[in-house]
């Protein structure tokens, strides 16, 4: 381990927890194994925190937070800059976190890391210009006012911010609440997944040698089912900022009074109309169905293809897949282990279902060794099958052949789900009258659903969020709007 990270493992190899500027063991003596996807072998051990030290967290996250409110804009931004390049110069023993916990290929392990730096300057860019700005009101525009009153208003930082990103992107996903949060004042106590939490910990090393105030930052590492409930539910917290699947919803149902930023599960769909360029069409769902091995919250979940092009678009789709390699993240190949058994035990059951009831296996039989599934890619799948309308998060593509475009938006209305979808057509008229029907966060035409460029707004409807990201949208969601209202003795304008 280089000098760099070298804080932040104990003698033991168990990573330590952090909190008031310095990394510790926890008096728990007990520590959470993680297992590798590749190998399911413990590839580390994180500490198993407990309630006592979590309170510890917040109670110092609340002092802390009170001097940082009252750091000038510019200098929370400098220390922020600071950790971007610091994560830059030190991204790979990241990037080799991300390989070994979540079996990310090596090349998008590192692209994660480097785009996380990128959206910690971008953040802080944003950050200066749009907090920096307030409103003035006069009271004369409603009925009954005269001009004696100005309103001037500010944004206010929230207070301590509870930060659970998933395991699919810890670095990303971490830094897309962390740098919002902490620009706009807050404190922030971070609950990394446990698969991708010691990528998790090395990113916080950035914050801590970027010269973060001790305090600001807390790392809780402990399995979400034990310690989730204690977070969530702790009265110290002002705001819970979460990205992950259903856990979601029931952390909305018991969370106390505070704001919610959830980002949960999806089912994006890929309607093909008639008109399509079926060879375009066919490069993103390849893309957009199998990176990192279907893992992703966007990814293209079920196909929606109108009957009279469907042939054409499986062959061409089908062609596609057979060309994807299969085997390790080290290896860089393109279908790496999925991230546990339990994992790739609900993604068997959920193509078994679509078997027994008739969907057909296009690219050969099921196959599966531990973790790692071939891709599958299945046609004729139907509304009576779970794959219809559950998320694999696998490498696992169900194709619906429709007999009409409002056959497949009624579909898509029709799932719990409402994150992103796209459309392929060649007439933009239908695309656009397309996209306003269909009841999901963001429509892509003529692409796969993506999130990013990490400024655009990004946010599912129903099951799948509450709020929208995005870094000004995230940057919003971090402050609570003040009001000072000056209450003249006259009238302004009664001068000259
Ligand atoms: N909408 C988005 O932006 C987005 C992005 C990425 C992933 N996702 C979704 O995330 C899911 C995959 O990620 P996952 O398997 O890590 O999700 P998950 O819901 O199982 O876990 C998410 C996080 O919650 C923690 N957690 C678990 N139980 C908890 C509890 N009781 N209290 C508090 N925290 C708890 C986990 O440790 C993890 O850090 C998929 O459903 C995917 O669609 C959504």
């Amino acid at each position: 381990m280089c000098d760099f990270y070298a804080p932040i493992l104990a003698s033991n190899g168990v990573y330590k927890y952090y909190i008031d500027g310095e990394w510790k063991e926890s008096a728990s003596g007990k520590s959470v194994a993680i297992s590798n996807p590749s190998t399911r072998e413990t590839a580390y051990q994180v500490q198993a925190c407990t309630q006592d030290e979590v309170n510890k967290m917040f109670a110092s996250a609340k002092v802390a937070q009170k001097a940082w409110a009252r750091t000038p804009l510019y200098k929370r931004a400098e220390v922020l800059h600071k950790v971007a390049s610091l994560m830059r110069e030190n991204a790979q023993p990241i990037a080799d976190c991300l390989v070994k916990e979540v079996a990310k290929p090596t090349k998008d392990s590192l692209t994660e890391v480097i785009r996380s730096a990128d959206l910690i300057d971008y953040t802080a860019e944003e950050a200066v210009r749009y907090l920096g700005e307030g409103q003035l009101l006069n009271s004369d525009s409603f009925p009954g006012n005269a001009r004696n009153k100005l309103c001037l208003v500010s944004k206010v930082p929230l207070g301590v911010v509870l930060a659970i990103p998933p395991f699919n992107y810890p670095v990303n996903l971490a830094v897309s609440k962390l740098a919002p949060a902490l620009m706009a004042g807050n404190a922030v106590v971070l609950k990394p997944p446990t698969q991708g939490a010691v990528a998790g910990i090395h990113m916080v090393q950035c914050f801590h040698a970027a010269g973060l105030p001790a305090g600001l930052l807390s790392v809780a590492t402990g399995r979400g089912a034990e310690i989730g409930d204690f977070l969530t539910t702790h009265p110290d917290v002002n705001c819970i900022s979460f990205t992950g699947g259903d856990t979601g919803i029931a952390i909305a149902k018991k969370a106390g009074m505070v704001p919610l930023q959830m980002e949960l599960g999806g089912k994006d769909v890929c309607i093909v109309c008639e008109d399509a360029d079926l060879d375009l069409a066919a490069k993103h769902i390849i893309k957009g169905g199998f990176s990192y091995s279907g893992q992703r919250c966007t990814a293209v979940k079920l196909v929606l293809v109108h009957a009279a092009v469907a042939d054409r678009l499986v062959a061409a789709v089908a062609a596609g897949v057979a060309k994807l390699s299969v085997g390790r993240p080290e290896d860089d190949a393109d279908i790496t282990p999925v991230v546990s058994d339990s994992s790739a035990n609900f993604i068997e059951g959920l193509a078994m279902d679509a078997k027994a009831k008739g969907a057909k296996f296009v690219n050969g039989e099921w196959r599966r060794e531990g973790n790692l599934i071939w891709p599958l890619l299945l046609d004729n799948v139907t509304a009576d099958m779970r794959l219809a309308w559950e998320e694999p998060f696998g490498p696992v593509l169900p194709v619906m052949r429709v007999g009409s475009v409002d056959e497949a938006v009624a579909h898509c209305n029709k799932s719990k789900y409402g994150l992103q979808g796209c459309v392929f057509t060649r007439d933009i008229n239908a695309a656009i009258r397309i996209s306003d029907a269909m009841e999901t966060g963001t429509v892509q035409v003529n692409s796969a659903p993506a999130r990013g460029p990490d400024h655009f707004p990004f946010q599912g409807f129903r099951d799948s969020g509450i709020g929208s990201q995005g870094i000004r949208n995230s940057l919003a969601m971090m402050v609570k709007t003040k009001s000072t209202v000056i209450n003249l003795d006259k009238e302004s304008y009664t001068m000259g």
